[in-house]
Parts: structure tokens; C-alpha cells; sequence
């Protein structure tokens, strides 16, 4: 039995869903199917998920919002036109836009509500589009499947309770197409996962069905040792541990969500990331145990959008508790950190971006001046970090002295290095406008 989960660019069109429809009656092992909400067709297109947000942006401002309703509807009625399955589907998700829109719910709740509906209605469309394909399909609400998830809205995360739930849809007649990216509070409340989330509810559903196989259909051939979109053609992973992925998606590698590695992981179902657009291809396997044959660094993962908030204070390293007093100032604020990288009498926090507003790092510098006392302190904009992955390369001689002479012969300066104790991955910080110079030269050096 295998879970295929197919992301919003294998149902942004007619045409897409149609290669959809093909992959699952090639396998009658493909018994659940989780989708994403209609994703780009073309670069310059908007997500449904996006139109949604905006939708609930313009409710929320109490502005016209009948022209975004009708951008909306005009995507999905193009699909089920062209699908030729049952106009009775467009009422239905039209009927859900206004009934959630005119719900009780405010704030977050409602932003939820609406966010689903790209989910909701991409698995309604699909359901039915293999039904007039002679397959024997249903539509399966994650409430009836069982995901119960936090109360946590845009950042739920599943309940352990979901996956016995989960377990007797194994007995479900046909082919069961589940929307991704939500699920539901213990009090029914719908909550949805972080953005790119449909990952995470395949994962889920994969665990809970107890599945030979987790199958993460895409727009690329595999998962690539850096991001397509900076080096053409790179070399292409066939295999990596579910480690070695989660490192590497949290970094930068946005073809699969790094929530989603974790439950697989625990119920040992292996991960395959494969193409919509060519299902022949054998795509990359995600397993438990690293192959002795595959490369020690497998991806070189990049991101920007990181500031660097740097103390430093004579004789800081004899200052008990120095350190948790600075971190606990971040958390009071509600800012979450990435790294601390720290020297003698210095100490750097590297903070994504969307954690700091203008009021929170005023707070975060006052507090720290008066709390304290330390001779510098400065926040500053415009990093990116780049991570060396791989499993097992903290035991091999070298990686660490071939990543510093590729940035030396790039004449890039690396502002920070994090090696922690993560046996997994070697962490840079450069400033942002050197990054794609630095992916280069450090693909060639281990690729090339
Ligand atoms: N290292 C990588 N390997 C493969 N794809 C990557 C990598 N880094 C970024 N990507 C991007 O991830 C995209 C697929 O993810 P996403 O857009 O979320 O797909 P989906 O619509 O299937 O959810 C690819 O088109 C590719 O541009
Ligand atoms: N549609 C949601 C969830 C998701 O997983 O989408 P995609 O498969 O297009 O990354 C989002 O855009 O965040």
C-alpha cells in the first residue's frame, strides 16, 4: 500500500491533473492520495493558496473582495471544465468560500478556514475526475481520516492520537483522495500546517496507513545536490537519509517540507520524491540508514533572510549565565533563534528576519543594554547561511578545509562558521549578496 502525494504544480491545470489520474491507475497500490491546492502554472502565476490569503486579507480590511472570489472560482471552473466532471463540485466549493467567510470565526481561525479551501477543493476536484476515470474514489476529509492536529492555527502540529485513527482507513473501499496542508483540533476546530504543509499531511497519512512507500510527486526529476533554480542541471541525489533531507530542507531545499521527514521517519516508511511529469524516472529515495556507496556531503542547501545580533563584553566567558539571560530575553520577546555561535568575551544570535519587527528589536537592544551591560551591541541585516550536508562527515578528514578554499578562491568572506554537534551538516553565514557566487563554488568543489 503507498500514500502519493502530489503537489500544487502536479494540480495546477486540467492538463496536470490528468498526468495525476494516469499515476494512480498505473498502481493499484497508490490507495491514498493527498494534494496540494492548485499551485503556479507559469513563474509569474499566483498559488491558490495565495489568492485565498489575499482574499482573507481584503475581508479582514473589510474591503471589496467579490472580484478575488471571482479570480478563484475562474481557476477552478477552468479545471473542472476541462476535467468534464460535475459542475455540482463548483457549487460546492463556491458554497464553502462564502459559508467560511460568513462563519462565526475571526482572526487566524478564519484565516485557516479559508486557507484549506485550495486543499479542500483541489481533493474534491481530483476525487471526481478519477471517478469519471472508471477508478472507485472518494473524497476523504482529514476529520473523517482522523488528523487532529494543536491548537496552533498556520503552525499546528500533528497529535500522536491521529496515527490509530489514521490506521483503520486501511479498510476504506478504492482509491482515497485526502486534502493536505489541515486537520483538526480535539473540539473540531481546523487548523492548517506551516506553508508548504501538503508534504507534512503525506507523511502523516503514510505513518498512520502503515505504508510500504511514501511517494512526494513533484515538477523535478529528483531531489539535486544544490537548488536548480541557481546551478543548471546539478547532479541529482538517488539516495539520502531522512537526516541528511531534514537538514537540508530546513536550509534552503524547498522541494520538500523539513516537517514532514519526521513522521515517516519514526514509522520507518521510506520516502520517495518523484516527478508528475515524468513518473518513469526513478526519482530519490529518503531511507533510514546512510548507503556506504552515496557521496559523504550530499547537498549544499542556501537561504537568506538572517540578521546577526552580536554582544560582546570583556570577560563575558566568566559571566555565569551570560548566555541563557540573552537567549531568555529573545524568548520573553518571542523571538526564536537559529544558531549562537560564540567566542570569549562575544557572542552572535543569528535570527531569521520574520522573527524581528522595528518594536520587538527595540525591546530586544534595550533590554539587553540595561540587563546586560554589554560594551557592543548591534544587529545586523543581510546574511544568508549555506550548509554542507551529509551524514558521517564529521568523521571524514577535509570537508571543513574544502569548503573554506572554495570560499577563498571565490574571494567570499565567511562571516561565521557553526559546527556544532550536529554530525550532519557544517554551517557558513556570508553576507546575502555573495551567495549565489558561494553555491558555485562550493558545488564545484564537491561536484565537479
Ligand atoms: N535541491 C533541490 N532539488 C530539487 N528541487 C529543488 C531543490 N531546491 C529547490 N527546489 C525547487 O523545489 C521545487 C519543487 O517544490 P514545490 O514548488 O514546493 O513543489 P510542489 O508544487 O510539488 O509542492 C522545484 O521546482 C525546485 O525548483
Ligand atoms: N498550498 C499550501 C500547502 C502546500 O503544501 O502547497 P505546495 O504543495 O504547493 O508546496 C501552500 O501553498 O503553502
Amino acid at each position: 500500500m503507498k500514500v502519493a502525494k502530489f503537489g500544487g504544480s502536479s494540480v495546477a491545470s486540467s492538463e496536470q491533473i490528468k498526468k495525476v489520474g494516469s499515476i494512480i491507475a498505473d498502481d493499484p497500490d497508490r490507495k491514498f492520495v493527498v494534494v496540494s491546492a492548485p499551485g503556479k502554472r507559469f513563474s509569474d502565476d499566483v498559488k491558490i493558496t495565495d489568492l485565498l490569503i489575499e482574499l482573507d486579507e481584503l475581508a479582514g480590511e473589510s474591503k471589496d473582495y467579490q472580484y478575488k472570489i471571482t479570480e478563484i472560482m475562474k481557476r477552478f471552473s477552468e479545471i473542472v471544465e476541462e476535467l468534464k466532471v460535475s459542475k455540482t463540485v463548483l457549487d460546492d466549493i463556491e458554497n464553502t468560500i462564502y459559508s467560511t467567510l460568513n462563519s462565526e470565526w475571526t482572526g487566524q481561525m478564519k484565516t485557516d478556514g479559508l486557507k484549506s479551501i485550495g486543499e479542500d477543493s483541489s481533493a474534491k476536484i481530483v476525487s471526481e475526475y478519477l471517478k469519471t476515470q472508471g477508478l472507485n474514489a472518494q473524497y476523504l476529509n482529514p476529520k473523517d481520516a482522523g488528523i487532529i492536529v494543536s491548537n496552533e492555527p498556520g503552525n499546528a502540529q500533528v497529535l500522536q492520537e491521529s496515527y490509530a485513527k489514521l490506521y483503520n482507513m486501511r479498510e476504506k473501499d478504492g482509491v482515497c483522495v485526502i486534502p493536505g496542508f489541515f486537520g483538526y483540533t480535539n473540539d473540531s476546530q481546523l487548523m492548517t500546517f506551516p506553508r508548504g504543509g501538503s508534504d507534512i499531511t503525506g507523511s502523516i497519512v503514510a505513518a498512520g496507513v502503515r505504508a510500504d512507500l511514501y511517494e512526494n510527486f513533484t515538477d523535478v526529476d529528483s531531489v539535486y545536490v544544490v537548488d536548480p533554480r541557481v546551478i543548471e542541471n546539478p547532479e541529482e541525489v538517488t539516495k539520502l537519509t531522512y537526516k541528511e533531507m531534514r537538514e537540508l530542507s530546513y536550509s534552503g531545499f524547498g522541494v520538500f517540507h523539513d516537517e514532514a521527514l519526521m513522521p515517516a521517519f519514526q514509522a520507518e516508511i521510506p520516502v520517495c520524491i518523484k516527478n508528475t511529469n515524468n513518473p518513469a524516472n526513478s526519482g530519490t529515495m529518503i531511507v533510514s540508514e546512510k548507503d556506504p556507496k552515496t557521496r559523504c556531503v550530499v547537498g549544499i542547501a542556501a537561504d537568506t533572510g538572517f540578521s546577526n545580533l552580536y554582544v560582546s563584553k570583556y570577560l563575558m566567558n566568566r559571566e555565569l549565565g551570560f548566555g541563557r539571560r540573552l537567549l531568555q530575553i529573545l524568548e520573553e520577546e518571542g523571538i526564536s533563534f537559529e544558531h549562537a555561535p560564540s567566542g570569549i568575551d562575544n557572542m552572535s544570535v543569528i535570527i531569521r528576519d520574520n522573527q524581528l519587527n522595528a518594536e520587538k528589536e527595540l525591546n530586544v537592544i534595550n533590554r539587553i543594554k540595561s540587563e546586560l551591560k554589554p560594551e557592543t551591541i548591534s544587529i545586523d541585516y543581510g546574511f544568508a547561511m549555506i550548509m554542507v550536508v551529509g551524514e558521517g562527515m564529521m568523521n571524514a578528514v577535509g570537508i571543513a578545509e574544502k569548503s573554506t578554499a572554495a570560499f577563498a578562491e571565490a574571494n567570499i568572506s565567511i562571516e561565521m562558521i557553526n559546527q556544532g554537534s550536529s554530525e550532519v551538516s557544517v554551517m557558513f553565514g556570508i553576507r546575502k549578496d555573495k551567495l549565489n557566487l558561494a553555491i558555485k563554488a562550493l558545488y564545484n568543489k564537491f561536484f565537479q
